[in-house]
C-alpha cells in the first residue's frame, strides 16, 4: 500500500482527538441511528451472529427499502427497531429513543407512540371481529385520552380513521371486516392503522411478501402517499430487489452488516425538459474507513489478500497485489 501521508505529530495527534471528541457524535442528526449493531443468539450452545456490527443512518422523511437475502439479519434489525428484540452490544436510537435498556414502560410507550408496523402476515396487522374503521381508532383509544395533542374525542378519533382510509384509497372497506377484503386492501387498512397515533417511524417487515406483484405495486404507492402527505419516515424490508425501482434509497444487507447502497434519483433535461430516472450503486464505507469491494470486481482482477492504494485527486484507486 502506498503510503502519502508522513507521521502526524504528537500535537497533530492530540488536535485530531480534541476535534473527534467535540464534533458532533455519530448520526447525531438521523431519525434512525444504529452504531455497530451486535445481535447474537445462543440456542443449544450454538451461536449465531444475526448483526454483526451494523451502522445505518435513516434522515427524517426518507422512504427507503433494506433488502437481502434470507437470513442476512433484516427481521432481526426490525424487531430491534420495533421494540421487540434488544442489541446484544451497540447502540440504537430512534426519534430520540435509545433502545438499549428501555423499562418495560417506556418499551410500551415507544411501541405505542413513536413507532407503527405493518407485518408481512395480513392476520397479524389486523383484528378480525373489528371493521376496518374500528382497527384504525384502536390504536388511538388505546393510547387514551390524556394531554392535549393526545386528547382527541371519539368523533374525532372516527374522523381521523376515515380521513386514513381515504389517503390509502380504501374507505370501501370502512365497514368492512378483514375477511371481507382482498389481500392488497388489507394491507392497505393495516398501514392506516400502523399510522394512526402519527408515528415517527413506520416500519414494514415484508409487506408485500403475500401478494402478487400488481397488488405489491399498490402497497408500495400507499407506502409512497403516506411519505408523501404525512411526512413519515418509512423503512420497509424486503427479499424483493425489484423494491429498488419503488423508492430512493435501498440498503443492502449481507452477513448482518449494510454492504450496498442504491440511491435513485430524477435528472431534467436541460434541452428537453424531460425527467430521467438515474440510478446508482455505492459500497458502503464504514467508520474505521473499511469498505467491502464486490466480490466481482475483486474476481475479475483477481485481486487477494493485498491490493496497493493511490491517493488521486478525487478519487481512490484500488490495484492488484502485482503492480510495481
Ligand atoms: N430467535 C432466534 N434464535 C436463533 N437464531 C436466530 C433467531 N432469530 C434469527 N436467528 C438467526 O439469525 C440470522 C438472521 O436471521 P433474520 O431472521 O434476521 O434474517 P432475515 O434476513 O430476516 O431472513 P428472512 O428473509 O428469511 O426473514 C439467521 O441465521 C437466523 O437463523
Amino acid at each position: 500500500m502506498t503510503s502519502t501521508t508522513s507521521s502526524p505529530s504528537l500535537a497533530e495527534l492530540e488536535a485530531r482527538a480534541a476535534a473527534r471528541r467535540d464534533g458532533p457524535s455519530y448520526g447525531h442528526d438521523a431519525l434512525i441511528t444504529c452504531d455497530r449493531l451486535v445481535r447474537v443468539f445462543a440456542t443449544d450452545g450454538v451461536e449465531v451472529q444475526a448483526l454483526q456490527g451494523l451502522d445505518l443512518l435513516v434522515r427524517e422523511g426518507e422512504l427507503m427499502a433494506l433488502v437481502g437475502a434470507s437470513g442476512s439479519g433484516k427481521s432481526t434489525l426490525m424487531n430491534i427497531l420495533a421494540g421487540l428484540d434488544e442489541p446484544t452490544a451497540g447502540a440504537a436510537r430512534v426519534a430520540g429513543h435509545g433502545l438499549l435498556a428501555m423499562s418495560a414502560k417506556e418499551r410500551l410507550r415507544y411501541r405505542r407512540d413513536v413507532v407503527g408496523f405493518v407485518w408481512q402476515q395480513t392476520a397479524r396487522n389486523l383484528l378480525p371481529y373489528l371493521t376496518a374503521a374500528q382497527n384504525v381508532a384502536l390504536p388511538m383509544q388505546l393510547k387514551g385520552t390524556r394531554g392535549t395533542k393526545h386528547g382527541m374525542k371519539r368523533a374525532q378519533k372516527s374522523e381521523r380513521a376515515l380521513k386514513l382510509l381515504d389517503l390509502l384509497e380504501v374507505s370501501e372497506c370502512r365497514d368492512r371486516r378483514p375477511h371481507q377484503m382482498s389481500g392488497g386492501q388489507q394491507q392497505r387498512v393495516a398501514i392506516a392503522v400502523a399510522l394512526a397515533n402519527d408515528p415517527a417511524v413506520l416500519l414494514a417487515d415484508e409487506p408485500t411478501g403475500e401478494l402478487d406483484s400488481h397488488t405489491a405495486e399498490q402497497i408500495f404507492a400507499a407506502f409512497r402517499t403516506a411519505n408523501e402527505e404525512l411526512g413519515t419516515t418509512i423503512v420497509i424490508v424486503t427479499h424483493d430487489q425489484a423494491v429498488a425501482s419503488e423508492v430512493r434509497r435501498t440498503v443492502a444487507i449481507r452477513d448482518g452488516r449494510t454492504s450496498t447502497e442504491v440511491l435513485r434519483r430524477t435528472e431534467v433535461d436541460a434541452s428537453t425538459g424531460q425527467e430521467s430516472l438515474i440510478s446508482r450503486e455505492y459500497a458502503m464505507l464504514d467508520r474505521a474507513g473499511r469498505l467491502q469491494l464486490p466480490a466481482e470486481y475483486t474476481a475479475s482482477l483477481g485481486m487477494r489478500d493485498r491490493v496497493a492504494l493511490e491517493l488521486e485527486q478525487d478519487h481512490i484507486a484500488v490495484w492488484p497485489n502485482d503492480r510495481e
